[in-house]
């Protein structure tokens, strides 16, 4: 059995004191969920906070970004090994937003997804076709390739162990979600995919999120899908009862 994980994606929002505020009201509306598992994943800025707020509870902490270097002379950037020491468990990797905005290539993911895996940090690699690439016929051929090539020459342990965000670009904060239907299918391409180059028992293991507009009206019928293993929430992750719901969305399916 696959452990659904919610994770809140929380981009650039969110000062310390916003932060540490949220997560009091969100461990609050938590209490007592078990047999799905959650994350914040806040700037930077909050994680040493938040880490703090969140110990003894049954949420854990991600990063949204890092570098593939151990430290170095790298001005503005923060290392795995860092975010290992704050207390981070997961780390966002390849997000659409870092691809298109700030360049980064299928290469620097795969760099990325090592280091993190090396300093025991769990990637959640995200991945996602464009609208055009969609309309064109060839979301298969463009995930397709973005799985192969951030996640080459990882053993099918390593593959296992990881999470993967499917996250069409056309959905991301439009309000436009994937229909169950077509998230399925993408998610079903992934897992195939991942059985190729890991072999069956990997595919059976690695958690394969959905993201894109989730929120508490389609939550539940995007997690009932049989390929669809948690979600990851931008906009919706910064209510407590958005998030909430959310979360108890996955708990009833
Ligand atoms: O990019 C996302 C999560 O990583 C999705 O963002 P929205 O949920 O705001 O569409």
């Amino acid at each position: 059995m696959r452990i659904p994980l919610l994770a809140g994606n929380w981009k650039m929002y969110k000062t310390v004191t916003e932060a540490v505020e949220f997560v009091r009201g969100l461990k609050e509306a938590l209490a007592g969920v078990q047999g799905v598992e959650v994350a914040v994943c806040p700037p930077f800025t909050a994680l040493y906070a938040v880490a703090r707020e969140l110990e003894g509870s049954n949420i854990v902490l991600g990063a949204q970004n890092m570098h593939r270097a151990e430290e170095g002379a790298y001005t503005g950037e923060i290392s795995p090994v860092m975010l290992k020491e704050i207390g981070c468990r997961y780390v966002i990797l390849g997000h659409s937003e870092r691809r298109q905005y700030f360049g980064e290539s299928d290469e620097d993911v795969n760099a990325k997804v090592k280091a993190a895996l090396k300093h025991g940090l769990v990637p959640i690699v995200c991945v996602g076709e464009r609208l055009e690439e969609r309309e064109a016929g060839h979301t298969e051929r463009v995930v397709g390739a973005q799985v192969r090539r951030s996640l080459a020459g990882l053993s099918g342990t390593e593959l296992a162990g990881l999470v993967v965000a499917y996250e069409p670009v056309w959905a991301i904060g439009t309000g436009r979600t994937a229909s169950p239907e077509d998230a399925q299918q993408v998610n079903a391409f992934i897992r195939c995919l991942l059985a190729e180059m890991g072999g069956q028992e990997a595919a059976r293991q690695v958690r394969i999120q959905y993201g894109g507009s989730v929120k508490p009206e389609n939550a539940a019928e995007l997690l009932g899908q049989p390929d669809i293993d948690g979600a990851l929430v931008g906009g919706a992750s910064l209510k407590v009862d958005s998030f909430g719901a959310i979360v108890r969305a996955a708990l009833r399916e």
